[in-house]
């Protein structure tokens, strides 16, 4: 039996019932699986007709298992216990959740922070194997981590070939190198982007490599890929899909919710997909990771994703617009009443009466998603590129992070050179204000949090933390995404830099014009050689925090730039400045 079961309440319910029937009739979940290029327009056929793969891959991926257990076995044979995994966004996000949720250990690194890198290119190196993973071997993070692994296993005369693995598509950059340098390369299927590549190379070699049993993900993909393919009410990817995108107005902060789920920190692989998929052309949705006992997210623009453990969660059962799955398919559930959608469209041609608004409690529109994480990696990927035509965008480009990364080569060809001076310096923290003229005549720290967090829209707003700095050392600043959201009333993201960029970035340029930018930077404790690069990591990680923020402001978004001059003292004020603001 399947273990997939979508609920919903309110507008979202609302939303399934009013899009669903049309999605059934317009034939659109077997014609994604059957990589129907044309589900999104003529503009976005080109790039589908190269994206679509992934619905395929819980069975073309199987003759990968085989390999992968094999180098796992050679590698223990050699005495390696630490997989490290180098790689940004869809490279390395999907093996973070897959790891996590086997309860397998595995090294992310997915920063171009010095001290960070330094930290995983000199531990245990000589237990270690290094997944280098990019799809368009171009990425120049993981072009520096590899460069820098490959200098350290040479300096302790550890043979590199036989502990850097490839992970790229065939006839990169990356894929002519890495075989010419005498590395283990595993090609990737070309035709799967990289946020759609959960079930790709890029999400099974690192994880199984590490331990994890991703021959049973695989199974628990295959297990609902029928179901997402049917051209039926029930099909849980068209109600997850409709819920997502199709409320009216449209809802498009996504709050996603860990209610118990067993997907340790789905939210933020989910990110990485709905943000970039869908924020371009000016619309989007915002997924708003909510880890932790959520908030009250009850704001009128928000969309409550419950992310419960598999096998049900008893506080929505019996609410329209529901469907589970059982033992003899799939029942919809109306009226408290477990029927077939085949029935329900006979009989309730209009939309399923829907649980009325008051009844809802707190949030105006909520989602309850369980699942295994294989069925869930398939059905998100599957209602997110529904969504996509729902919302009349291309689900599969990201055209704004080029601008991005572009503007960082800019400024490392300025390497060395000043960065504009600040507007002040209060104590340890160098304060710079892009994007308008909001700062006034504010001079201290606190008094330009809340300059900033004056120009949020109260009704459609979002606060962005963007931290460039240690995700492990400094985790504890991730709180003020809480302390903000109290504060503001307002969803609040918060995200690792240049981890982000890779996920929401394309969202903060290409999506609404609402959101305001909180930036924090920080000079690395000791600077660290970028090998054969006339760069070192601190130089580029500096220009991609400065890039970012230079298209942001070009973009009309307000930015507040923070660099921390002394780490310590300069997170603890900005701590307390963006714990109370206005303070
Ligand atoms: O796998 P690559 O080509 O290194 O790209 C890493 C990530 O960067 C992006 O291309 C842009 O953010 C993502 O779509 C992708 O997952």
């Amino acid at each position: 039996m399947s273990s997939l079961e979508i609920t919903a309440r309110g507008a979202a319910a609302d939303a399934i019932s009013r899009h669903v029937p049309q999605l059934v009739k317009d034939q659109v979940a077997s014609k994604l699986f059957a990589q129907d290029a044309t589900l999104w327009g003529d503009a976005a056929e080109d790039e589908a007709g190269k994206r679509l793969s992934w619905v395929g891959l819980p069975r073309s991926s199987r003759p990968l298992l085989g390999e992968i257990a094999a180098l796992r076995e050679e590698l223990r044979g050699e005495g390696v216990s630490r997989i490290v995994l180098c790689g940004m966004g869809g490279s390395s996000l999907a093996p973070e959740v897959i790891c996590a949720t086997a309860g397998v250990d595995i090294v992310i690194l997915d920063s171009s922070a010095p001290d960070v890198v330094r930290r995983a290119v000199s531990t245990d190196l000589r237990k270690t194997a290094v997944v280098v993973s990019s799809k368009s071997g171009s990425t120049v993070e993981t072009d520096s981590q590899r460069r820098a692994f490959e200098q350290a296993f040479t300096d302790a005369g550890v043979d590199a070939t036989r502990r850097i693995i490839v992970v790229t598509d065939p006839g990169s950059p990356l894929d002519g190198e890495a075989r010419t340098a005498g590395f283990r390369v595993i090609n990737a299927d070309p035709d799967v982007g990289g946020r759609y590549s959960a079930l790709t190379a890029f999400g099974l070699v690192p994880s199984g490599l590490a331990g994890a049993d991703v021959g049973a993900l695989l199974d628990d993909a295959e297990a609902v890929a029928d179901l997402l393919a049917a051209d039926d009410e029930g099909n849980p990817a068209l109600r997850l899909a409709a819920a997502m995108a199709g409320t009216e107005p449209l809802r498009d902060k996504l709050v996603l919710v860990d209610a118990g789920t067993e997907n340790i920190g789905f939210g933020a692989w989910a990110e990485q997909l709905i943000a970039e998929s869908t924020g371009k052309d000016g619309t989007g949705i915002l997924p708003v990771v909510a880890d932790g006992e959520a908030p009250q997210h009850t704001y009128a623009d928000a969309n409550v994703v419950r992310l419960v453990a598999t096998g049900g969660d008893d506080d929505d059962e019996g609410v329209d617009g529901s469907s589970a799955l059982t033992d003899d398919g799939v029942a919809t559930v109306v009226d408290g009443r477990p029927r077939h959608p085949d029935s329900i469209a006979a009989e309730t041609p209009g939309p399923a009466d829907v649980v009325p608004e008051e009844d809802l409690g707190d949030s105006g529109s909520v989602i309850t998603v369980a699942g295994t994480l294989g069925a869930q990696l398939l059905l998100w990927e599957a209602a997110t590129a529904i969504a996509g035509r729902l919302l009349g965008i291309n689900p599969f480009d990201q055209p704004d992070v080029e601008s991005a990364k572009e503007a960082a080569r800019g400024l490392l060809d300025q390497a060395g050179s000043a960065q504009e001076e600040p507007a002040f310096v209060d104590g340890s923290v160098e304060v710079r204000a892009l994007g308008g003229s909001w700062l006034g005549d504010e001079r201290t720290l606190p008094g330009a949090v809340s300059a900033l967090l004056s120009q949020l829209d109260e009704k459609a707003g979002y606060v962005a933390v963007m931290a460039y700095l240690d995700r492990e050392q400094d985790a504890d600043l991730e709180q003020v995404a809480r302390e903000l959201f109290d504060h503001t009333g307002r969803p609040v993201t918060f995200g690792w830099g240049p981890r982000f960029l890779h996920s929401t970035g394309q969202y903060h340029k290409g999506g609404p014009a609402n959101g305001v930018f909180i930036q924090v930077t920080a000079a690395p404790e000791e600077d660290l050689a970028v090998p054969g690069r006339e760069f070192t990591f601190g130089e580029f990680i500096a220009a991609q925090a400065g890039g970012d923020a230079q298209v942001l402001a070009e973009h009309g978004r307000p930015v507040l730039r923070l660099h921390l001059t002394s780490h310590g003292r300069g997170l603890g004020q900005v701590r307390s400045a963006l714990s109370n603001p206005g303070a």
